[in-house]
């Protein structure tokens, strides 16, 4: 099998075997690293090497040994600086007043009141305007160097240790503006910093420093979920390291694999009996921690849960339950398996949506029109069309995204594109330029109306059928112009009932329907007449989360799409497994959250892999 990426993200440093000594120790200790556009957090504890790296990134120190480059991917805005750097003392001028510091570093004459005008107000800085640095507090003078760091409006911001001295209530107001800005001038930023929150809140990267060592670089999500030791877990705030009484828990029959556990990934709730008994617990806001000892094994194990209010105390019994989907998006592959072949596919190409600012936005829905092309939905609200060579050729924004992003989009035969608007309850058709021509439904319970819909199929003869979640949780079906024809399903566990219908696909006067939370697929008439759960006759389908659902070219296997277990499975129309790929991961061959699929003409299963970011096309 061979993987291509089509794609690689930009890189702004790349640093390769770079040590640096202090007289007594090592400050930094062969370190090997790229840095990507965005927004990058360098974390250690104190004396781990982090202003040390961030001083090398800016020249200001060399190294002793290694090779820095700086490949300059991020283009000035304007005609800003290239780079701008907030040191650890702020580097602040005495010379100069406050504003003074906004317009001496502030690019373009013409818009500069204005913009020192608006950092001021920004940060909090208008009633000290005129005053120096002496004269200022330190928070005010944290606030100071990074408004003029923003006032630079150079392509590269790095910040060590940005706001230290600011009261952290006030952190969120700064941090979005800092963050709105990168964004709207696409600028990447490189910081430092000590706090989990503050990196999980704003950064895409992260990178651990230990003793010098970089110890962890990577997506922040996947040092959340998939932390690859405890110790790097810890950077980014309390976890479970629960290897010593993994063997307590049931999961471990299914073969998942127990060890480092979010505390919102654990429910600790009080029980009359139970071998396990609370020693001590410290509660800290959102987070407890519960000291508690198992009876009969003879352990003591401290846990950190996330009580809605603080409730146990020394002596209660508790049973320990892992909550399964978190479980299963982390480890994934093990649970609800069926030893189902493995499918093959030669090969696997796959690319990232274009970034939007310095984000890279996320696919959720993928639908194939004629010759194969592919229409693609993000999660910046756009509409994205590849050719069967995967090369971008056109793309149009949703007319309004803020409130939410659409989660749905399907090619139709008349050749509009019909994009399931979650979030404005109805659904946009388009013309293949991206034209408004037609809108359907809008907010409500009643027949034509909408909560949040979410997948669009269409049958031969042009019906369109729509299914939604919310209160409603059913499926309409319209005609090709539009009009409301019957609806069927409500919300609930029973057959015929759905709990987020979130795919559907047409085959044969049957609807098959992705009934994502109760883990099954639904099969009805295209009047709307339940038959079946795909697979009862033969045991059911393992399945976890679908939330996708297509037919292959021969119209005779199905291929769903698992959000809560990374997976691709595909059946026969009686719901017979016939094989799985994928798993929850972020390595190639593995998915994340997958939303969206579908299957072309010669059989590509196309995946919208939105927790990695990719598009992901597997070739039989
Ligand atoms: N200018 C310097 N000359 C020599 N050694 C230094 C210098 N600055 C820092 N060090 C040493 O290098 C190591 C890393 O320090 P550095 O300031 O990079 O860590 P840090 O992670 O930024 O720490 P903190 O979070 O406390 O600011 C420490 O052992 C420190 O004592």
């Amino acid at each position: 099998m061979t993987v291509e990426t089509l794609q690689s993200e930009a890189l702004l440093w790349s640093l390769k075997s770079v040590s640096m000594k202090s007289a007594s120790d090592v400050r930094l200790a062969e370190v090997d690293l790229v840095i990507p556009q965005g927004v990058t957090a360098i974390m250690g504890y104190s004396g781990a090497g982090k202003t040390s790296l961030l001083n090398l990134l800016v020249n200001y120190e060399s190294p002793d040994k290694g090779t820095i480059t700086r490949t300059q991917a991020c283009s000035p805005p304007g005609s800003g600086l290239e780079l701008f750097w907030v040191p650890h003392n702020l580097g602040l001028w005495p010379q100069y007043t406050v504003q003074g510091h906004l317009k001496l570093v502030y690019p373009d004459v013409e818009s500069e009141q204005d913009a020192v005008e608006e950092l001021l107000t920004a940060f909090g800085l208008s009633p000290v305007r005129d005053q120096y640095p002496g004269q200022i507090s330190q928070g005010e003078a944290s606030r100071l160097a990074v408004a003029r760091a923003l006032a630079s409006k150079a392509g590269i911001l790095v910040m060590d240790e940005p706001l230290i001295h600011v009261d952290q209530t006030h952190w969120p107001f700064y941090w979005k503006t800092i963050c709105d800005f990168c964004q709207k001038n696409n600028t990447s930023l490189v910081f430092s910093t000590h706090q989990p929150d503050l990196v999980l809140r704003e950064a895409e990267h992260v990178i651990c420093l230990d003793q010098g060592q970089v110890i962890y670089s990577g997506e922040v999500n996947d040092l959340y979920y998939a932390p690859p030791s405890y110790q790097v877990a810890t950077y980014l705030g309390p976890v479970n390291d629960l290897t010593p009484i993994s063997d307590t828990f049931p999961e471990k029959e299914h073969n998942c694999d127990i060890k480092l556990i979010r505390a919102e990934q654990l429910a600790l709730d009080k029980v009359e009996q139970s071998s396990w008994e609370v020693q001590s617990v410290a509660f800290s806001g959102s987070i407890e921690e519960v000291i508690v000892s198992h009876q009969e094994h003879q352990v003591t194990q401290s846990l950190y849960h996330r009580p809605v209010r603080s409730v146990l105390k020394k002596g209660d019994r508790i049973s320990i339950r892992l909550l399964m989907l978190f479980l299963c998006l982390v480890f994934g592959s093990g649970c609800l398996s069926d030893n189902a072949p493995e499918l093959v596919f030669s090969q696997i190409k796959q690319w990232p949506v274009p970034s939007e600012g310095i984000m890279i936005p996320a696919p959720r829905s993928v639908n194939v029109g004629p010759n194969d092309e592919l229409y693609v939905l993000d999660n910046a609200g756009r509409v994205l069309v590849y050719d069967s060579n995967n090369e971008l050729i056109r793309q149009w924004k949703m007319p309004e995204s803020d409130v939410g992003k659409p989660e749905g989009v399907c090619f139709l035969k008349n050749g509009q594109i019909a994009v399931a608007d979650t979030h404005y309850h109805r659904v946009v058709f388009f013309d293949q330029q991206g034209k408004v021509q037609k809108i359907l439904g809008e907010y409500g319970l009643k027949p034509g109306q909408f909560i949040f819909p979410v997948s669009v199929v269409q049958d031969p003869a042009g019906n369109i059928y729509v299914c939604e979640f919310g209160e409603n949780n059913r499926i309409q079906k319209f005609s090709d112009q539009g009009e409301f024809i019957l609806q069927f399903g409500k919300v609930g566990n029973k057959p015929g009932e759905f709990q987020r219908p979130a795919g559907m696909v047409w085959h044969h006067g049957k609807i098959y329907v992705a009934d994502a939370d109760n883990n099954r697929i639904q099969v009805f008439s295209d009047e709307g007449t339940f038959l079946e759960i795909l697979g009862t006759k033969t045991g059911g389908i393992p399945l976890y989360y679908p939330y996708d659902i297509a037919i292959d070219r021969n119209n005779e296997e199905l291929y769903i799409v698992e959000y809560g277990l990374g997976r691709v499975t595909k059946t026969n129309l009686a719901g017979e497994v016939l094989g799985r790929f994928g798993k929850t991961g972020t390595e190639q061959g593995e998915f994340l959250t997958p939303w969206g699929l579908t299957v072309n003409s010669k059989d590509q299963v196309i995946v919208a892999d939105t927790g990695n970011r990719l598009i992901v096309k597997l070739i039989p």
